[in-house]
């Protein structure tokens, strides 16, 4: 029987991770049983970080973007020696049972953890949508909007000027948020890991859109991790009758308020991730697929191939 779970929050933050700390926090509490906050991810299981949640230690952060509990990349995690320490200071604190909100390194080292003798259920905390074993990640709503709102204001500048603004938006190595913000705003151009990149073929779309179609301007979204934006504007403005702009948004896409979609998936999957401890089931990702709250072994989902996007790059050419 579980009696006291530790919460952890790893890798890059992501609004909605406070909305499920709070909902695990709050679920494990009603059930009887007790809760530890772990600070700055896996490091805090190391120098035994740890704070007792109480239901006020999680009053008034359901709307605040961040994490409550700080976040951290910890690389020697992976080295047997370090997570056996963590398992001891886990034991000496009564710890029993863990839940992990981050990605999919969060995820392999919950997976550790459990084979450990540790139960650890993992919940995708992500702006980059990019975990599978679940059709949504928990912080990519909320990253969608602001990308969304920061495009629209760049379009309102970009066709005062005939100029072609390339946007770079995080993701990783998934091209989701490029893809949402690109069809949520009416792009001309989408480029990702999925579309990958002709530099020429770029600059030949461009030329083709102004001086063909008689485009007045251009938003180009792109996937960080592909070019240099700065001097794809460059060559812009050197090679098409466009003058050429990048902006790259940047940690901004991290922070903010989560959307209500995040608070309910954060709360609908920190709800899950109690209910599966309290029966004993450790080594699984929560998720969301086809709209139903979901759980999945770990090693599963993380060999699992992701679900195509071809249907939604297809809307995006028919839309352009
Ligand atoms: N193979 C692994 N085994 C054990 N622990 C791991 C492993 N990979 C990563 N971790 C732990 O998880 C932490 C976070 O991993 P990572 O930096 O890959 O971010 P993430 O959880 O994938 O989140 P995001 O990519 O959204 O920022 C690492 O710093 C490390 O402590
Ligand atoms: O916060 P850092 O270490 O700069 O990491 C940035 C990375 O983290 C993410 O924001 C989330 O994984 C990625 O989109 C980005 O590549
Ligand atoms: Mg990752």
């Amino acid at each position: 029987m579980v009696r006291k779970i530790g919460i952890l929050t790893s890798g890059g933050d992501a609004p909605g991770m406070n909305a499920a700390i709070r909902a695990v926090t709050r679920v494990a509490l009603s059930n009887g049983i007790e809760v530890v906050g772990v600070r700055d991810g896996y490091r805090g299981l190391l120098d035994e970080n740890f704070e007792t949640m109480t239901r006020s230690s999680v009053s008034d952060i359901l709307d605040r973007g961040g994490t409550k509990l700080g976040s951290a990349r910890l690389p020697e995690f992976k080295e047997d020696e370090v997570q056996e320490r963590c398992v001891a200071t886990m034991k000496k604190s009564g710890i029993d049972a863990l839940v992990v909100i981050g990605g999919d390194g969060s995820y392999r080292g919950a997976l550790a953890l459990t084979q450990r003798g540790i139960n650890c259920i993992g919940l995708p905390g992500t702006i980059d949508n990019d975990i599978p074993g679940t059709d949504f990640t928990i912080g990519f709503d909320t990253a969608l909007h602001t990308c969304v709102e920061c495009v629209d204001k760049l379009r309102d500048t970009s066709s005062s000027h005939h100029r072609a603004s390339v946007v770079e938006v995080m993701g990783n190595h998934c091209g989701d948020l490029a893809l949402y913000t690109a069809i949520s705003c009416g792009a001309e151009m989408v480029i990702t890991p999925e579309t990958g990149y002709d530099e020429l073929e770029v600059l030949e779309k461009l030329r083709y859109l102004g001086e063909a179609v008689h485009k007045n301007h251009a938003i180009i979204i792109i996937s960080e991790k592909i070019t240099d934006v700065d001097a794809l504007a460059k060559k812009i403005s050197q090679n098409t009758g466009f003058s050429g702009r990048a902006t790259v948004l940047g940690h901004i896409q991290r922070g903010g308020s989560p959307t209500p979609k995040d608070r309910m998936l954060a709360s609908m999957m920190g709800e899950k991730a109690v209910d599966l401890l309290m029966e004993g089931i450790g080594g699984q990702c929560v998720g969301i697929i086809d709209n139903c709250i979901t759980s999945m072994p770990i090693n599963e989902a993380l060999e699992r191939p992701r679900q195509s996007r071809k249907r939604l790059y297809r809307l995006f050419d028919r839309l352009v």
